[in-house]
């Protein structure tokens, strides 16, 4: 291959580098151990350093850089004129020069991926690099695409083909060599700008997510340091499969974790009833939240008399509740307001002291505020409130639910939230998963909590309008990638339109995208998932995917269990990793498989969202479909988890209503 000498002298000077940045690193960790000031200034700088040591020491096992622009002798140029720029995970420099590759998240690397024949911006060629898939890594060759000559290859390329066909082994990985125009226009957003992504399934969504929040700290990163960013997924099987991707671009400040675990106040111990936990989950509670609160302020009955050495200072009770008028018209968090109202009422005892002359200093003033007298009116009008106490209160005592509730929750609305066996106090209270949800409902309307500088919230169709609040308070001050599929909503209150999720969200601006490339599944299982679609009764469009290969089976079986075996160990014989998917009885019942590489993977069907595999074994769809209010959308999940392979065995009797997968599409 012309050229394939240089491009192999190029890379014998990056693995110099390489080994130059690992040993300078190295020895600034040993320096930094002799010359650090302060304990805790040496070893915060030391564990930087150590990890950066590691990041680098592991480095060599990916490819060093994957793309290279070239730019033209033209002032279109601008300052890159006649330049050459090698893309890659990190930004890898010599101990001289110019760096030899450059972050894929720098300015001018966004060229890379936007670049085209009919806006080029001064680009004349862009090169993909192969590497062999599993190390020791080898460059295999590269393909050009001359932009300048009018070639443009889209998703027609050869590399990009290898890298989406490619078998799927251990947890997810970053797509940073292919990341797709319209993909780079999500993941390159400013800070501040929130988004929706609507994208069928295996479009890209996840991995345009976590790259977005790559992007971000490093567009941004002395301001995301400090506020943070968060990545919610809907379980920790997600979780772990997406868990590689952010380190393995370098970021391993990001808290990854589903919405229980970012509201775990405390354990979930109880259950509740399907209509209770559609009351609970309903935006009214918030309202009903907010009366609850307002309900326990109450107006002062007497006045203050406060002794201060030689004087006798007086706060009278129409004195008093004027303050607390003004104050609740401020519309303030709970706690905050009780803050307030004590600063206003040690305002007006300060104003008596000077008065007389005096001038109180700042120790007078907390003391006076923490003073009995001014403590007694703060928790007879405005008592300070545990959130479990409240709630215990509202679910315990249909009359205080009743005073908080009414016109806005019907009666039969109040008698489903209802404990049926209240506990004897609030702290022996076994919560809800729901009730974890409305208990930071009451702990934000308390006081805001801290938000994080930008949150990615995976699977949102799912959420519901309270858990949606949940993720709305924490961020308040920062921005919202929001990723999801309607057609993929099996939750019992799964959005139908993002309008009214956004607006739960907090972000009722937000802007909707749709992705409709699908990278993941074959176009001949993808179509054949889409058939569902008209019987979703959502408003998306269709994806379509970019991959021709891989297959679809559609069997009606004699024996589920004997069928599944033989399925699978068909599939062993083939690379990659293989799924069975049913219900979580079938599963539970189905026969032992000899599985010594733990390629295969039994999965109840409530746990496959957002999960990928090489080979799915679909079993009895017709009970995947009945086992839930919305098993069609679930159904729809499973057939669109398969990477190359999907099977559907089903046993074709009335029970089973085939009618449900269709006839097989001609292959
Ligand atoms: N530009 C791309 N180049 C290569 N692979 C890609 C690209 N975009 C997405 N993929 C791959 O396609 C697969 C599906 O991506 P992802 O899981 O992000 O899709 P999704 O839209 O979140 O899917 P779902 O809604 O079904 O969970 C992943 O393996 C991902 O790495």
């Amino acid at each position: 291959m012309a050229g394939l000498e240089d491009e192999l002298e190029f890379l014998d000077r990056v693995h110099a580098a390489q080994a130059w940045m690992l040993d300078h690193a190295r020895m600034r960790v040993t320096t930094g151990e002799q010359v650090a000031g302060d304990r805790y200034t040496a070893e915060t700088l030391g564990r930087m350093l150590k990890s950066y040591v590691k990041e680098l020491a592991e480095e060599p096992d990916g490819a060093p850089y994957f793309g290279r622009l070239g730019f033209e002798d033209t002032p279109a140029a601008g300052d890159h004129r006649n330049q050459r720029y090698h893309i890659g995970r990190r930004r890898i420099a010599g101990e001289h020069g110019p760096p030899l590759v450059i972050d894929w998240r720098a300015p001018v690397s966004s060229l890379f991926y936007q670049a085209g024949v009919g806006d080029r911006r001064g680009v004349s060629v862009r090169r993909r690099y192969g590497w062999t898939s599993r190390p020791p890594i080898r460059l295999t060759g590269f393909e050009d695409e001359r932009l300048d000559h009018g070639e443009e290859l889209g998703t027609t390329s050869r590399l990009l083909a290898e890298e989406i066909e490619r078998p799927r082994v251990g947890p997810m990985r970053d797509i940073v060599a292919t990341i797709q125009p319209e993909q780079d226009e999500l993941v390159r957003a400013d800070l501040d700008q929130s988004l929706c992504v609507q994208g069928g399934p295996g479009t890209g969504k996840t991995a345009v997510g976590l790259h977005r929040a790559a992007y971000l700290l490093y567009a941004h990163r002395r301001q995301l340091k400090r506020t943070g960013v968060l990545v919610v997924g809907p379980n920790p099987a997600f979780l772990d499969y997406i868990s590689a991707v952010l380190p393995a671009l370098g970021e391993v400040d990001v808290r990854q974790c589903t919405l229980e675990d970012l509201l775990a106040s405390t354990p979930v111990r109880g259950t509740d009833t399907d209509e209770a936990a559609l009351v609970k989950h309903d935006a009214r509670m918030a309202e009903v939240v907010r009366r609850a609160l307002a309900g326990l302020i109450g107006q002062p009955a007497e006045g203050i008399v406060l002794p201060d050495g030689s004087y006798r200072l007086r706060v009278a009770v129409s004195a008093l509740a004027r303050e607390l008028a003004l104050v609740r018209s401020e519309d303030l968090p709970y706690g905050v307001g009780r803050e307030r109202f004590r600063t206003r009422i040690v305002a007006l005892l300060q104003r008596q002291l000077e008065y007389h002359g005096e001038s109180p200093n700042r120790k007078w003033l907390d003391r006076t505020g923490r003073s009995r007298p001014v403590t007694g009116v703060l928790d007879r009008c405005w008592p300070r409130v545990r959130p479990e106490e409240l709630l215990a209160t509202l679910l315990g005592d249909a009359s205080a639910l009743k005073a908080a509730a009414d016109g806005i929750l019907t009666g039969t609305e109040q008698a489903a939230l209802l404990w049926a066996r209240p506990p004897r106090s609030f702290k022996s209270a076994k919560w809800s998963a729901a009730d974890l949800v409305l208990l930071d409902e009451i702990a934000g309307a308390i006081q805001h909590p801290e938000g994080f500088g930008h949150i990615v919230v995976d699977e949102a169709q799912d959420l519901s309008p309270m858990q949606c609040r949940a993720l709305a308070r924490r961020s308040r001050h920062g921005s919202l990638t929001v990723l999801g599929d309607l057609a993929q909503g099996t939750s019992a209150w799964a959005a139908a339109e993002w309008g009214a999720q956004l607006t739960h969200l907090g972000k009722p601006d937000a802007p909707v995208t749709a992705l409709t490339l699908g990278f993941r599944v074959p176009a001949v299982v993808l179509s054949y998932a889409n058939r569902l679609l008209p019987r979703l009764k959502v408003a998306v469009p269709a994806a379509r995917s970019v991959r021709a290969d891989g297959e679809l089976n559609v069997r009606a079986v004699p024996d589920l269990g004997v069928a599944v075996l033989g399925h699978v160990r068909a599939a062993l014989d083939q690379e990659g990793s293989i799924a069975v998917i049913a219900t979580a009885g079938r599963i539970a019942a189905l026969p032992g498989i000899d599985d010594p590489d733990g390629r295969v993977t039994l999965l109840p069907a409530t746990l496959a969202k957002g999960l990928e595999f090489d080979h799915v074994v679909v079993v009895e769809p017709a009970e995947i479909v009945a086992a839930e209010p919305r098993g069609l959308h679930r159904l729809y999940v499973v057939l669109t988890r398969a990477v190359s392979r999907l099977d559907v065995l089903h046993t074709g009797d009335s029970a089973s209503d085939v009618r449900i997968v269709p006839e097989p599409p001609l292959s």
